[in-house]
């Protein structure tokens, strides 16, 4: 790897060297590369022009990580512990020495620098106006600029887009048009290129060149101070791979980039706010293959210990376990942004010869609150330390040190929670938390020759992809006002911009493109990214933590003083208070003036509770400063409860307190000493009487007033066992009466079964015309010689040549009828044998008549057989009628059945043909009878076999 790449990637390095214009690496034919290409060939001084051809492999990223570090001791020595300012007045905020007991999470690694923040006190290393060293101050920053920044980009709702356009000496496929914030595509290169429609864009700016401090102070700056003021802002570079975007981000030596312009102008708005005191502290992770690392802590515990993101949607997210590092000057910031270089995965690839293999984020985080001074503050102080503090004599602070209040919990003990201790709402002075982030993505690829980096590159790639659905869908929900699915967790680079992207952030986007006409397509495709998250709509707030305990306790003193006061007064014997007349109008006037306080402080109370409580989680989710994480949720639960049942309490003493003063007999301040007497003396009157009212009830009544009671009482108990009585009978008699109605109920499905019995079998017989009204005299055909039994038999054959498919309903019927014209008489041979053989001769017919009786019990049916009918042979036996014209019954199988047995039931007594009757006609019609239809007799073999 060549010198000056090194240095690019640098941004603090030891050897200054001046950038040559670059010129991107071309993807080299397979021939080109050279097998035995090492680091050490690569040492070679040579510009990025005389590299350009020349591929060179870099070592896997991942093993080559520690290999990479090249002062691994030194990057991860700790910060020297006690920074002496140079004129020795006020000292530099110190870090403790040794780590406070019990700071250690089980969860973070050991601490590789004493300036990790859970190991420090955040009261100690406050950074303010007279703690910044001169040199940390950016010197860019005049009065001039202070105006400019007023034109904020990050003020309004959209994202801040920027184009940085790669210098370059080839030809140059873009023409910026600056002054608009235009960029257009050569028209040369518009008519031979086929990859877009769109080839001119506007956008907040296009850059160009080679400084980085005109890109700072477009881009960047405003949304720098946007943090430093109580908003979230984040800062990031896309585009292809070696485009630029880790040379806008970090630069080098000579042209740094964002990154320590950025912490430059930290320290140059502290020294310019000398109202405020601020807790800087900043982490360092990159996304590599859709894990995060943490890039400040040491690479074997890293990689082990991938961080997890936490958090619910939108809100902060909880990213553990991840370092944090307090930093105090601008050296600190280097050292850590130094240490988190190092530990970045880079490597060559076909384009670039530092590529970077991951997306890096380096967060600051930065609190801050107003800077206490005045009795009130030392007040404060005291109350929320519990204990007076000492100035410190260097620089007159009041800095509790570590054993001041530091995070407690709920408990009231001192816990740093996960992710270290912060900055204490203390004093009633709220305290503003923002975060400033710094990414620099990594650049999306074509696939490159080699197998390592084709892999990383597919990561990059797909978690690319999905930044760009993320944007595509948030600016469609913003233009269509919609509230589409935002699919943030489908890459960790997502999730991690989520609470940013849904809005609570200001974001400038600084899109770097490659001009060469080879990648035209991809920085189309980088600038319509870029069109498309200028409509992603953003509404930044500020955050602001109120020390509401503070504010409490204030006020219960407050209250407490009052009362005792109250009190003190009240106590004093009347004779002892001989007042002028002007004397007692003031006491009234500030008696009622302490009640209306205590009322007021009363609600102030109440507030300020019920928005520490609405603010619950919410408020804060990523702050330990409220949990004490050493303990389980339950017992979270159950001190946050007895906290609020104590509050709660205390609340209601103070109602009552202020209701029993505001209950006090009226009377005029200045009224004579005999009226207040003689009020007092009502007033206990009143209270007597209620008194004997309440406790003397019972005898005052009289015993004569007693008797009369009694008697009343003993009427009324009589008249009550009578309606109990009377109420007895009543349900006996509706028991009786629910027992008929069952037994009704019984008898009439019994009849409503019979009904219907009767109504099939008499529908049979008008259907067969042998209802009164069917018989030949009406024209209806009567069963004729021969029989079902030859008819089914005819049928059988005929399905059995294939004349008839099928025993269909109505169809055996009918040909029990339309047998007659076949003459065949021969098949009543086929009868049972104990039945009568009766011929109604020929077309005779019969008039059959029913007589239908009322059933009167359950063992008498409700149909007789007329005498006539007697010895008559059954319906199934009875010989088919001749004669032309008559028509089809709609008879089926089952019909007969159930005609059959209804027969069986009206002719009791009879000799009436079972069931076996009909089988056996069956076998000796040959087994004629469908193998299907067997089923239909089934256990009706059981029908008792009359004759048999
Ligand atoms: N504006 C610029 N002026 C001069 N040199 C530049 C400029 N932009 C980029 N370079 C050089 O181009 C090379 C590639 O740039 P850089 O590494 O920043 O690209 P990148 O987009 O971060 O690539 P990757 O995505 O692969 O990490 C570097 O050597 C860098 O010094």
């Amino acid at each position: 790897m060549n010198a000056s790449k090194k240095s690019d990637k640098s941004i603090f390095p030891s050897t200054p060297a001046r950038t040559p214009l670059f010129t991107p690496k071309r993807a080299p034919s397979v021939s080109s590369v050279s097998s035995t290409s090492s680091l050490d060939s690569r040492k070679a001084p040579a510009t990025p022009l005389l590299t350009a051809n020349k591929k060179i492999k870099a070592p896997l990223s991942v093993e080559s990580r520690r290999n990479h570090v090249q002062k691994p001791k030194s990057t991860l020595a700790p910060i020297p512990s006690t920074p002496t300012r140079s004129n020795g007045g006020n000292s530099r905020p110190r870090t403790p020495i040794s780590p406070r007991k019990g700071a250690e999470s089980p969860l973070l690694m050991p601490a590789a620098s004493e300036m990790d923040v859970s190991n420090v006190d955040p009261e100690s290393v406050l950074v303010d106006f007279e703690t910044v060293e001169p040199g940390d101050v950016s010197g860019e920053i005049d009065e001039a600029w202070l105006k400019t920044a007023l034109q904020d980009h990050g003020k309004d709702d959209k994202v801040m887009v920027s184009v940085r356009i790669r210098p370059t000496d080839q030809h140059n496929a873009w023409i910026p048009v600056q002054s608009e914030g235009g960029i257009k595509l050569d028209p040369n290169y518009a008519k031979s290129t086929t990859a877009t429609s769109t080839t001119s864009f506007n956008f907040d700016a296009v850059l160009t060149g080679t400084p980085n401090k005109p890109i700072y102070t477009t881009v960047a700056r405003s949304h720098v101070h946007a943090a430093m003021d109580g908003y979230n802002a984040v800062i990031f570079a896309y585009g292809q791979t070696a485009s630029g975007k880790t040379f806008t981000l970090s630069g080098n030596v000579d042209e740094p980039g964002i990154i320590p312009r950025s912490m430059k102008d930290v320290f140059g708005f502290i020294k310019r706010t000398p109202t405020r005191e601020y807790l800087l502290r900043c982490s360092y992770l990159e996304i590599y293959n859709e894990n995060i690392h943490d890039l400040l802590a040491p690479p074997s515990t890293a990689a082990a210990n991938p961080v997890q993101i936490q958090g619910g949607n939108g809100s902060d997210l909880i990213l553990t376990p991840l370092r944090e590092e307090v930093i105090t000057s601008l050296k600190g910031v280097k050292e850590v942004l130094k240490r988190g270089e190092s530990n970045r995965r880079t490597a060559c690839t076909d384009w670039n010869d530092r590529s970077s293999r991951s997306h890096s984020v380096f967060r600051l985080v930065i609190e801050s609150r107003e800077r206490g001074s005045g009795a009130a503050y030392e007040e404060d102080e005291a109350l929320s330390t519990g204990r007076a503090t000492t100035p410190n004599p260097m620089n007159g602070r009041h800095t509790p040190g570590l054993g001041g209040r530091q995070t407690p919990g709920l408990s009231g003990r001192n816990t740093p929670g996960l992710g270290g201790p912060k900055l204490q709402a203390r004093g009633g002075r709220s305290v503003q938390t923002s975060v400033l982030s710094l990414i620099d993505l990594a650049g999306s690829e074509k696939a490159t020759s080699d197998k390592e980096r084709t892999r990383e590159g597919k990561y990059i790639n797909t978690s690319l992809l999905t930044l760009g659905t993320v944007i595509g869908t948030l600016a469609d929900n913003s233009a269509k006002k919609k509230t589409d699915h935002v699919p943030f967790r489908n890459s960790k680079l997502t999730r991690l911009l989520q609470p940013s992207l849904s809005g609570n952030a200001r974001i400038s986007v600084i899109c770097t493109i490659n001009p060469d006409p080879s990648a035209i397509a991809e920085s189309t495709s980088t600038l319509l990214f870029a069109k498309r998250i200028k409509n992603v709509k953003l509404n930044a707030q500020k955050k602001e933590v109120v020390d509401t305990d503070a504010l409490i306790e204030r006020y219960r003193k407050e209250i407490e003083d009052l009362k005792n006061r109250l009190a003190e007064r009240e106590a004093e014997p009347v004779r002892n208070r001989r007042l002028s007349a002007r004397q007692q109008i003031d006491e009234s006037k500030a008696m009622k003036d302490l009640n209306g306080r205590i009322q007021q402080l009363t609600k102030l109370i109440l507030t300020s509770q019920t928005v520490d409580d609405n603010k619950g989680d919410d408020s804060r989710p990523t702050s330990p400063s409220k949990l004490d994480f050493d303990m389980s949720p339950y017992q979270l639960k159950e001190e946050l409860l007895a906290a609020r049942n104590q509050l709660e309490t205390q609340a209601t003493q103070i109602l009552s307190l202020e209701a029993a003063l505001t209950a006090r007999p009226p009377l005029p301040a200045d009224a004579p000493e005999e009226e207040k007497a003689r009020v007092i003396a009502e007033q206990a009157k009143t209270i007597r009487e209620l008194e004997f009212v309440v406790a003397g009830y019972e005898e005052n009544l009289g015993e004569p007033l007693r008797a009369v009671r009694e008697d009343v009482e003993a009427e009324w108990r009589g008249k009550l066992e009578e309606e109990v009585r009377k109420r007895e009978e009543k349900e006996r008699w509706a028991g009786e009466l629910v027992k008929q109605l069952e037994k009704e109920k019984a008898m009439r499905v019994k009849m409503e079964v019979e009904r219907k019995a009767l109504a099939a079998f008499v529908s049979k017989f008008d259907a067969l015309g042998l209802g009164a009204g069917g018989g030949g005299g009406h024209g209806l055909p009567l069963p004729r010689a021969g029989g079902a039994s030859a008819a089914f038999k005819e049928r059988q054959e005929m399905r059995q040549s294939g004349k008839v498919s099928a025993i269909d309903s109505g169809s055996f019927a009918s040909h029990l009828f339309s047998h007659r014209k076949s003459g065949d008489e021969g098949s009543s041979g086929g009868r049972a044998g104990g039945l009568n053989d009766v011929s109604n001769g020929g077309g005779q017919q019969h008039n059959i008549s029913i007589v239908v009786e009322q059933c009167t019990g359950a063992s008498e049916s409700p149909m007789r057989m007329p005498e006539a009918l007697r010895g008559q042979p059954s319906l199934m036996e009875q010989p088919m009628l001749e004669g032309p014209g008559e028509e089809e019954a709609d008879l089926s199988f089952d019909e007969l059945e159930v005609e059959h047995q209804l027969l069986a039931m009206s002719v009791r007594g009879m000799p009436v043909p079972s069931m076996n009757t009909a089988n056996r006609w069956k076998v000796a019609n040959a087994g004629a009878v469908g193998k299907g239809r067997v089923d239909v007799f089934g256990d009706k073999e059981n029908v008792p076999v009359a004759g048999q």
